[in-house]
């Protein structure tokens, strides 16, 4: 005779242990993405899920495609003429090539920072003060200066700026501009940070401050960094994925990564034989 009761326990558990609960939705999901260059094929078939609240480090040799991709996730390809993307892309299961998306609405949910450090020639009040401005976020002029504080105190620079907000953002430090550029694109409250190569124009303090503080963001945001330093990927991420040749090879946690790679020219990289 069948116990029925045991069979429902045995059912119930089985559904829990399907479940694995590391396995909530991604953030980003990337569909068999090619991107072209006129005739280079510079991304070939990748397919890959980024998890939110995490760090997700692209790492590879020179010319293996990481910025490109990363370009990918908030359609900055667009504005490069002879670029073609194919597949797909989601946000939040949403298509972002989907042509009823605004590039521009895409890009405050997306944030990017750049490899050297790009205030606007304004005050370091309005760079931060752009975006929000631009996308209508404050009601009035207290609203606007709560949003500008907000983003400094988030991106660790406003003990440094408060008394100088008038003062130009290209005055402040390379660091500090970073720290600004990092604070402009958190000012429009993304979802995903899209950093490429952040630290690359920058000391070892100021690149020592960028890290704890990609640390801290992700607390709050999926956080995507290009870096061509392993010891930085090591340190900030939680997720690797290695690029070669336009193709993803590995993707995984980073400590498995770097520390029991399954392809071999994962460890040819990242034990310095290849890039
Ligand atoms: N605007 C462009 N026009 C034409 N080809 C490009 C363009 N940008 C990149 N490429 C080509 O696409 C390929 C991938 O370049 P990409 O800059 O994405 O690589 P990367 O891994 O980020 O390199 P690096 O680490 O040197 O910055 C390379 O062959 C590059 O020459």
């Amino acid at each position: 005779m069948v116990d029925m009761a045991a069979m429902g326990t045995t059912m119930k558990d089985m559904h829990q242990t399907d479940r694995n609960p590391t396995m909530t939705e991604p953030k980003i999901s990337a569909k068999n993405v090619n991107v072209f260059y006129g005739e280079t094929h510079a991304i070939k078939d990748v397919t890959v899920d980024i998890a939110d609240k995490t760090v997700t480090a692209f790492i590879g040799p020179s010319g293996c495609g990481k910025s490109t991709f990363l370009r990918c996730l908030n359609r900055m390809n667009d504005t490069i003429d002879i670029a073609r993307v194919q597949g797909t892309i989601l946000l939040d299961g949403q298509d972002i090539y989907d042509p009823r998306i605004d590039p521009v609405q895409l890009r405050a949910q997306v944030g990017m920072v750049f490899q050297k450090p790009n205030p606007f020639p304004k005050s370091i009040y309005d760079n931060v003060a752009y975006g929000p401005r631009i996308h209508g976020m404050a009601a009035n002029k207290a609203e606007l200066d709560d949003i500008v504080e907000s983003s400094l105190r988030r991106a660790a620079l406003w003990n440094e700026v408060k008394d100088r907000l008038d003062a130009p953002g290209t005055g402040l430090s390379g660091g500090q501009q970073q720290r600004l550029c990092i604070a402009r694109a958190i000012a429009t409250s993304p979802e995903v940070l899209l950093m490429d190569e952040p630290c690359s124009a920058l000391d070892p303090i100021a690149t020592a401050q960028v890290e704890e503080l990609i640390d801290e963001l992700r607390a709050n945001y999926s956080v995507v960094i290009v870096t061509h330093s392993m010891q930085q990927a090591a340190r900030v991420s939680q997720k690797t994925a290695f690029f070669h040749l336009g193709q993803l090879v590995e993707f995984g946690d980073t400590g498995e990564i770097f520390t029991n790679p399954r392809d071999p020219r994962t460890e040819s990289y990242i034990t310095g034989r290849i890039g």
